[in-house]
């Protein structure tokens, strides 16, 4: 389970918190999409829970663990619990499929196997059991440079799975992709989250397609998440007060109130 309560991040030390005071659970397997303006504060709070961005205050727990508060090799130990997706995917061009999916058991194997490319024997049949389910095991040993968009978020989702993770992130994870593409990914990474019992956390533009392959949309408005329901329940009306106002005119009040 994951349990954000009361975060704050605030970006140097003036000006507006870009997270104000956010709660949000997360439990079970769902699929949840975290939909918003630009500049609403999606990225961010995706990359406070994984520690890429430090949260000014607040509470961020994951299965038990208080993430804000570690540091060295425990929060090295969390984040490799923490599976991340990536809309530019983030991928080792140069490598091969295999070399980049194996690349999410760095941290758990020792520096020399991962150099001398000699992964574990588990994490080799781990890694083609993933790459068939997704569609890319007879890629294995092509470079990534040589894959589609669609091929090559799919080693990111593997790459990411590799890690064992106890919830995904995934951050715009279809931006790049052309419609027909973005929606198997989207269909994927909703088959994996049942399949997987793992809960997965999209932030994304496109809100057609969190209605169709997410269990849960929350929306944000400037720091604040002002609709937390079923897709179902997203109308006109909760769509006008999510895109509505702007950064400025939200400064200080309460968005819903405002209306
Ligand atoms: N590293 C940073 N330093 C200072 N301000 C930042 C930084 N990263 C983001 N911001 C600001 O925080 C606010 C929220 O940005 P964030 O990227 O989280 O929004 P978003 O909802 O993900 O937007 P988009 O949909 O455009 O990606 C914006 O005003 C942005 O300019």
């Amino acid at each position: 389970m994951l349990k954000i309560t009361d975060l704050v991040k605030r970006y140097g030390s003036g000006g507006d918190p870009v997270l104000k005071n956010l709660d949000l659970t997360i439990e079970g397997e769902s699929v949840v999409s975290i939909i918003g303006s630009s500049g609403a504060g999606k990225s961010t709070l995706l990359r406070c829970i994984n520690r890429l961005v430090e949260p000014t205050s607040g509470s961020i727990v994951l299965n038990g663990t208080e993430l804000t508060k570690l540091s060295g090799s425990n929060l090295r130990a969390a984040r490799r619990k923490i599976g991340m997706v990536f809309q530019g995917f983030n991928l080792v061009e140069r490598l091969t499929v295999m070399e980049n999916v194996q690349s999410g058991r760095l941290g758990y194997i020792s520096t020399w196997a991962a150099i001398t490319r000699r992964y574990p024997k588990q994490d080799i049949r781990r890694a083609y059991e993933l790459m068939e389910r997704v569609g890319i095991a007879h890629y294995a040993n092509t470079r990534a440079d040589q894959l589609s968009g669609g091929e090559r978020q799919r080693v990111g989702v593997v790459r990411a799975l590799m890690q064992d993770p106890d919830i995904l992130l995934a951050d715009e994870p279809t931006a790049s992709l052309d419609p027909k593409t973005s929606e198997q990914i989207m269909g994927l990474l909703r088959d994996l989250a049942g399949e997987l019992k793992l809960p997965v956390l999209i932030n994304i533009h496109n809100v057609t397609e969190a209605k169709e392959y997410t269990d849960r949309i929350v929306g944000m408005r400037y720091g604040r998440i002002i609709f937390d329901d079923l897709p179902e329940k997203l109308d006109q009306d909760a769509m006008d007060r999510i895109y509505s106002g702007s950064p400025h005119a939200d400064r200080g009040e309460d968005p819903v109130a405002a209306q």
